[in-house]
């Protein structure tokens, strides 16, 4: 998809800006469960995703990105908070140096070790990503937490390409890959609020969606991860990449809503 648009201003450890401009929605946040209000009107997630859209995984040398062929409706996300069909552009993730932390999010303050992100954009109201990113509600992201456990099956095939892209802009060809394998088993308990990208540009044009259900990887799967490196194969000091996640940031009145009680 054409995420790689405004990528080029993003480095490793980007500058946190201290402010974004009208920043009264930004990402991630901490989820409080006592403060998060339970609203009967949402409904299940429907997703639908065809393995044959999955193209290629990008380090783009703050993660590594699985990228779908938006070009058609082939692979959607609709219901939930949401009012139109949304078509899958990519999925990534956040992590740690180790598993004590590296999710973007947090549930009462939990750290988990990494947050899957996976990224649509609003296919009814806009004709490309570009426009929608820059839209209120334009996007919609489900995260997902990953927790130390057994072996991931499906996660193992996307692990096993991974060296492939281990330099920041490094590409390699990655098809029929079926992300729902990475979704939990219950989609139906979510939280939902709306924020932002949590990388530059930062725009303020997200419906997250926050699965309550983390899915169980291994520490070796996780260690894959850590093997990535920010930098691309002629700098001379390389970086491992880790620690690619946002500082929590302030809620500003908004409220967090639960799809269950
Ligand atoms: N971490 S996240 O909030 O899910 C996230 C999702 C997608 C992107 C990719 C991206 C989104 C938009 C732009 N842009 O408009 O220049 C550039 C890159 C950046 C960050
Ligand atoms: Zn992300």
């Amino acid at each position: 998809c054409s995420s790689r648009v405004g990528l080029s201003q993003m480095h490793p450890m980007w500058q946190e800006p201290l402010e974004v401009p009208g920043g009264e929605r930004q990402s991630p946040i901490d989820i409080s469960l006592r403060k998060s209000v339970f609203d009967p009107n949402l409904k299940p997630l429907v997703t639908q995703y065809d393995p044959r859209t999955c193209q290629q995984i990008w380090n783009n040398g703050y993660s590594f990105l699985v990228e779908y062929d938006d070009t058609t409706d082939k692979s959607t996300l609709r219901g939930g908070p949401l009012e139109d069909q949304f078509r899958l552009c990519q999925f990534h993730f956040h992590w740690g140096e180790n598993n004590s932390w590296g999710s973007e999010h947090t549930v009462d303050r939990h750290l988990y070790p990494a947050e899957l992100h996976l990224v649509h954009w609003n296919a009814d109201k806009y004709a490309l990503f570009e426009e929608a990113v820059v839209a209120e509600n334009g996007l919609a992201v489900i995260g997902v937490f990953l927790k130390v456990g057994k072996t991931h099956e499906g996660l193992q095939k996307l692990v096993d390409t991974l060296p492939a892209v281990r330099h920041k802009d490094s590409v390699v060809e990655f098809t029929k890959f079926d992300p729902s394998c990475l979704l939990p088993e219950s989609t139906n308990e979510y939280w939902t609020y709306a924020g932002s990208l949590t990388t530059p540009p930062l725009t303020e044009a997200v419906t997250w969606i926050i699965m309550k259900q983390p899915i169980e990887v291994s520490h070796d799967q996780l260690a894959v991860f850590r093997s990535l490196l920010f930098t691309s194969a002629e700098e001379e000091v390389q970086k491992s990449m880790v620690n690619n996640f946002r500082v929590q940031q302030p809620l500003k009145g908004r409220t967090v809503r639960s799809s269950f009680t």
